[in-house]
């Protein structure tokens, strides 16, 4: 690096790393992770699930697309910030509407180019998902010891319930479809189900996947009572992804999903919910090293023994030696064994840890929202 560095980044171990700022000028503390995608930074971005982190990501071309209008996963940035390998160019895409570093300055999201980030993921390996404070000074004037102390001030996602910052305020109705059709299945353009999706911190691509297998869809807050979501009289539950420890968001997420459980009502968890899901069950979540994020995860499917190549956004994962009887594993991650689906023995219940609907990533595992509905079917055929 030539010019004067104008941002930084701070371990909490004392680490630092010096680069150039784009985006929002200021100081933000998170906790920092990595993400393999090759595409799909708006996306990504702008997954509720990053609340409380800032992303590495190891794709060293990040910006070059610039940023467009339809691929929002919530109308804001999520992530508290990113760091990539090179300053970000100008946009060269025919669907760009605009450039990613004054997409993020607009949207108050410090970025970071410039930086060796092979050398920061192997850090965020070894030591496991660190505490950061990144700052984008224009003057280039840092306090390195005030920035050190802030990240190690971070008590990180542990415990935290970040799913009530991010779900709606209030129920909508949602009936776009993808724009986009998966290889091999056709969109669906009768909604058949009356599906209720609690919203955790729900990516918009999941909700149109819903809509395209059929399914005229409720959004209810985080915050819904297993009696306000019975009271719609749905033919489907979804459990959606979201930021933050799902065994602090079960506090109260929990007993709504066991009250759902307690009637014959299908049932479908991405992600958060997944991990949610399982604890309404019986198992256990924990905190993974370094967590799993990118675009090209292996999962075995344990019953037919295909492999999905999927895309995944986790840091914390079912412990599935926890998983009690009657709670089968239908999913396992090639990588490094860890849960990655289940469903309730003989009911139509089921969940995923990774991410059916993608955006970004392969649409391998579109068939789970496919078998949601044909469970509703059946329940409806009784
Ligand atoms: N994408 C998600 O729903 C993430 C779930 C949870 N917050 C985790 O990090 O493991």
């Amino acid at each position: 690096m030539t010019q004067k560095p104008t941002a930084c980044l701070a371990l909490a171990d004392g680490t630092i790393f010096y680069g150039m700022g784009f985006g929002a000028v200021g100081e933000t503390v998170a906790e920092l992770c990595f993400n393999t995608a090759m595409t799909g930074y708006q996306e990504i971005m702008t997954d509720p699930s990053y609340a409380g982190q800032i992303i590495t990501f190891t794709f060293p071309h990040i910006g070059n697309t610039g940023v467009n209008t339809d691929d929002d996963e919530t109308a804001d940035p999520v992530a508290a910030g990113m760091v990539v390998k090179w300053d970000p160019t100008e946009a060269s895409n025919w669907r760009a509407t605009g450039e990613l570093k004054s997409w993020l300055a607009a949207r108050n999201r410090i970025g970071m180019g410039g930086v060796d980030t092979r050398r920061l993921t192997r850090a965020i390996r070894q030591q496991g998902a660190p505490h950061v404070a990144l700052a984008h000074h224009p003057d280039g004037v840092f306090d390195l010891e005030k920035l050190v102390a802030k990240a190690r001030a971070f008590a990180g996602l542990e415990g935290l319930d970040l799913a009530k910052d991010v779900t709606c305020a209030q129920s909508y109705h949602w009936n776009e479809m993808r724009w986009a059709w998966p290889e091999g299945h056709q969109p669906q353009t009768q909604a058949r189900h009356k599906v209720v999706a609690v919203d955790f911190g729900a990516k918009r691509n999941i909700l149109r996947c819903l809509a395209s297998a059929g399914c005229d869809v409720t959004v209810l807050p985080a915050s819904a009572s297993a009696e306000d979501v019975l009271a719609l009289n749905p033919d489907g539950v979804f459990l959606s992804n979201g930021p933050g420890d799902p065994a602090a968001t079960g506090v109260y997420a929990v007993p709504m999903i066991q009250g759902v459980l307690a009637t014959d009502i299908p049932v479908f968890g991405i992600c958060l919910g997944h991990q949610m899901l399982a604890l309404a069950l019986g198992a256990r979540t924990i905190k993974m090293n370094h967590g799993h994020h990118g675009a090209n995860h292996p999962v075995k499917d344990m019953q037919t023994g295909k492999v999905e190549i999927t895309s995944m956004n986790h840091g914390f994962t079912v412990d599935s030696q926890t998983l009690p009887a009657g709670v089968i594993e239908t999913h396992v991650s090639l990588f490094d064994g860890s849960n990655c689906g289940i469903r309730l023995d003989g009911r139509p219940v089921f969940s995923v840890q990774y991410h059916p609907e993608a955006s970004p990533g392969p649409q391998d595992s579109y068939y789970l929202f496919e078998r949601f509905a044909e469970a509703m079917d059946t329940r409806a055929a009784r």
